[in-house]
C-alpha cells in the first residue's frame, strides 16, 4: 500500500491511530505480522509507542494490567487466525477479571472467509472471540473507524469493565478515503465511564443493615483497587471501625497491618460476620461461593456492584447497591456518619485476638533459616530488601502465590499484580512489562520455576526496552513441588517434576541482563539489593527446597503400582 497517501487522501491505518490518539491510548502492546505491521510501524511514526512482544499472550496481559491501572482500555495489536487466537486467551483472561482492554487483530478477506475459500489465516475471528469478550465489533469501512474505536473504548470501560474485541480486516486498513471525510469520522469519547449513582433508597437499605450488625465485615476486591476510591473506602473503614478484609490485588488499599485488617483472623472474619458489605468483590470460588462452613448461614449481605445480575448470584444479597464503586461509597459515607455506624470494639478485639495467634504463628515461619531455604527463608529475605520501597510486586505461582500474599505486606493501592480470578499462569511477564512501561516504576516479580516457564521468553522483551524489572524464580524443581515419585512408564519423570538444577539466572545472561543465582539467603539479599540499584533488567535463581510446599487438587495417592519410585 502506498502508505504516504496524498494529501487529499487518508487511509484505514492513519485513522486507526488518530481514533486512538484522540483517546489519549499512547501505546499498544503485541505482536506484528500480515496485516497489521504497517499499522505498528505507522504508530511508533505517529508518536505512539508500539511494545513488541515474542507472543501475543503476554502482550494481551500487558494492555490488561495496562486498563486495570489507568482505567484506560489497554491496546493488544495482533495478526490473524493463530496471532488473534493467541491473544483471544489474554483478552477472556482480561475479561473475567474486569479489567478494560481492547483487541485489537487484522483479519482475513471476509468474501473468501464467509464462503470458506481458504484465504491466508482464514478465521471468523469476531464470532471466535463473542464467547469471551464484552463485546466484539468488526469494521468494514474506513469511516467507520472513528465509531468503531470510540465505541469499544465506551464499551471497555462503563459499567463492568472488560474486553472488546475490534476486528480489521487488511482491506479496511488499506482502504483510502478523502481525508476531511476521515477526520471527520472521528470520535473523542465524553465521559466513557459515567460513575452510576445508586439511588437513596439502595444507600439507606445498606446503612440500616449495617447499623444492626453486631460482627459487620467490608470486602475489598479488585474492584475496589480498580475504582480508585482510595480515600472514600479508607474514610468509610476507619470512621465506622468496621474491619476489612482485601482481597490479593485489593491488598495496599489501606496498609496491610492495619489496625482495622482482618487478613491475619481470615476464617474467623468469615465465619462470624453477620453484615458484610462486599465492595469490588464477587462471592465466586475465592470466597468458597458466600456458603458454609466457611460463612455464617445467617451472613446478610450487601453488595455495591456495576452489573446488577451479579446479584444473588451465590447468596441473597439483602441490599443491593447497583452503581460506581466512588460514588457508592461517598454516599455511604455520609449516611454512616448522619447514623452514627459504629462498630462493636469488642468484636475487633475478638480478630485482633486470633490475629496475634496467626502472626506469632508466622513470624516463627519466617524466623527460621532453612537450609536449603523454604519459601519462608527466602520470602523473609525478600520482605526485609523491599521494606520502604517504592515498586510493583508481580506474583504468580501456587505456592509461591499463596506465601508470597501472606509474607509480603502491601503498604499502597494496586500495586500487587497477580493471577486474579482465573489463577492464570503465564501473566507475570506481560503484567511487569505493562506495568513498567505504564508507570516507570521498579518491578518486581516473584515467580514460581513453573509460571516463569509460560512466558519466559519475554525476559528478551524486557532487556530489549530496558526496563526496570526483576524477576526472582523460585526453583524449587517442580509444579507445586520438586519431589513427585510417580512415574507413568518407570523412565519419564514424575508429571509434576522441572529441573530442580537449572540455572534460570543464564537466560537473561542471553539478552545482556544481569543474572544472579541464590542458594543462601545472603545470596539472595546481595543479589536483590544489587538488582534493584541498578534499576535494569535482572533474574534471580533462587533455589527453593523441593521437598516443601503442597500441591493443591490432587489425588491423595495414586493405585500403588504407578507410585514408581524416582531414580
Ligand atoms: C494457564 C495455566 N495452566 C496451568 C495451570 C495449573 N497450575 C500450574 C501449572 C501452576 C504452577 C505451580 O508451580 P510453580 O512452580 O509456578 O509454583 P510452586 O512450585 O511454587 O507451587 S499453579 C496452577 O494452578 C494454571 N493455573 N494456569
Ligand atoms: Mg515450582
Amino acid at each position: 500500500t502506498d502508505q504516504t497517501a496524498p494529501s487529499t487522501l487518508t487511509d484505514g491505518f492513519h485513522l486507526v491511530i488518530e481514533a486512538l490518539k484522540l483517546n489519549n491510548i499512547s501505546t499498544m502492546f503485541g505482536v506484528v505480522g500480515i496485516p497489521i505491521t504497517d499499522l505498528a510501524r505507522l504508530s511508533q511514526a505517529e508518536g505512539m509507542r508500539f511494545i513488541s512482544f515474542r507472543h501475543e499472550q503476554p502482550a494481551g496481559y500487558a494492555a490488561a494490567i495496562t486498563g486495570y491501572l489507568t482505567k484506560t482500555p489497554g491496546v493488544c495489536l495482533t495478526t490473524s487466525a493463530p496471532g488473534f487466537l493467541n491473544g483471544l486467551v489474554a483478552a477472556a483472561n482480561a475479561n473475567t477479571n474486569g479489567f478494560p482492554m481492547i483487541l485489537i487483530s487484522g483479519s482475513s478477506n471476509r468474501a473468501i472467509v464467509d464462503l470458506q475459500q481458504g484465504d491466508y489465516e482464514e478465521l471468523d475471528q469476531m464470532n471466535a472471540a463473542k464467547p469471551f469478550v464484552k463485546a466484539a465489533y468488526r469494521i468494514d469501512r474506513p469511516e467507520d473507524i472513528g465509531t468503531g474505536v470510540a465505541r469499544a473504548i465506551r464499551t471497555a470501560v462503563s459499567g463492568r469493565p472488560g474486553v472488546v474485541y475490534l476486528d480489521l480486516p487488511a482491506a479496511v486498513l488499506s482502504a483510502t478515503v478523502d481525508a476531511q471525510v476521515g477526520q471527520a469520522s472521528l470520535i473523542k469519547v465524553v465521559d466513557a465511564a459515567a460513575p452510576q449513582r445508586p439511588t437513596d433508597e439502595a444507600i439507606e437499605r445498606a446503612v440500616s443493615l449495617l447499623a444492626t450488625a453486631k460482627h459487620p465485615l467490608i470486602l475489598l476486591g479488585k474492584g475496589a483497587a480498580y475504582a480508585q476510591a482510595d480515600s472514600a473506602i479508607r474514610d468509610l473503614i476507619e470512621k465506622t471501625g468496621i474491619p476489612f478484609l482485601p482481597m490479593s490485588m485489593a491488598k495496599g488499599l489501606l496498609p496491610d497491618g492495619h489496625p482495622l485488617s482482618a487478613a491475619s483472623a481470615r476464617s474467623l472474619a468469615l465465619a462470624q460476620a453477620d453484615v458484610v458489605l462486599l465492595i469490588g468483590a464477587r462471592l465466586n470460588w475465592m470466597l468458597a461461593h458466600g456458603k458454609a462452613p466457611q460463612w455464617s448461614p445467617t451472613a446478610k449481605f450487601i453488595q455495591i456492584e456495576a452489573n446488577p445480575s451479579e446479584f444473588d448470584s451465590n447468596r441473597p444479597i439483602s441490599a443491593p447497591v447497583p452503581g460506581d464503586i466512588g460514588e457508592a461509597v461517598k454516599a455511604l459515607n455520609a449516611a454512616v456518619a448522619s447514623k452514627g455506624v459504629k462498630a462493636d470494639p469488642a468484636w475487633l478485639a475478638e480478630l485482633n485476638a486470633k490475629r496475634e495467634q496467626n502472626v506469632a504463628k508466622m513470624t516463627a515461619r519466617l524466623e527460621k533459616v532453612t537450609d536449603p531455604m523454604n519459601f519462608f527463608t527466602a520470602l523473609n529475605v525478600i520482605k526485609g530488601v523491599l521494606e520502604g520501597r517504592d515498586y510493583y510486586l508481580v506474583n504468580e505461582g501456587a505456592n509461591t502465590l499463596d506465601v508470597t500474599r501472606n509474607v509480603i505486606d502491601m503498604k499502597l493501592p494496586r500495586r500487587r499484580l497477580d493471577p486474579g480470578s482465573w489463577g492464570t499462569m503465564g501473566v507475570g511477564l506481560g503484567y511487569a512489562i505493562g506495568a513498567a512501561v505504564t508507570t516507570g516504576k521498579p518491578i518486581v516479580a516473584i515467580e514460581g520455576d513453573s509460571a516463569f516457564g509460560f512466558s519466559g521468553m519475554e525476559m528478551e522483551t524486557i532487556c530489549r526496552y530496558k526496563l526496570p524489572v526483576v524477576v526472582i524464580v523460585f526453583n524449587n524443581g517442580g509444579i507445586y513441588r520438586g519431589d513427585d515419585v510417580n512415574r507413568g512408564n518407570g523412565t519419564d519423570p514424575g508429571v509434576t517434576r522441572l529441573d530442580a538444577s537449572a540455572h534460570y539466572e543464564k537466560i537473561i545472561e542471553a539478552f545482556g541482563g544481569a543474572g544472579y543465582d541464590a542458594q543462601k539467603p545472603e545470596d539472595l539479599k546481595q543479589a536483590l539489593e544489587t538488582a534493584l540499584a541498578s534499576g535494569k533488567p535482572a533474574m534471580i535463581n533462587c533455589v527453593i527446597d523441593p521437598h516443601v510446599g503442597t500441591e493443591s487438587g490432587h489425588l491423595s495417592k495414586l493405585n500403588p503400582q504407578s507410585a514408581v519410585k524416582a531414580p
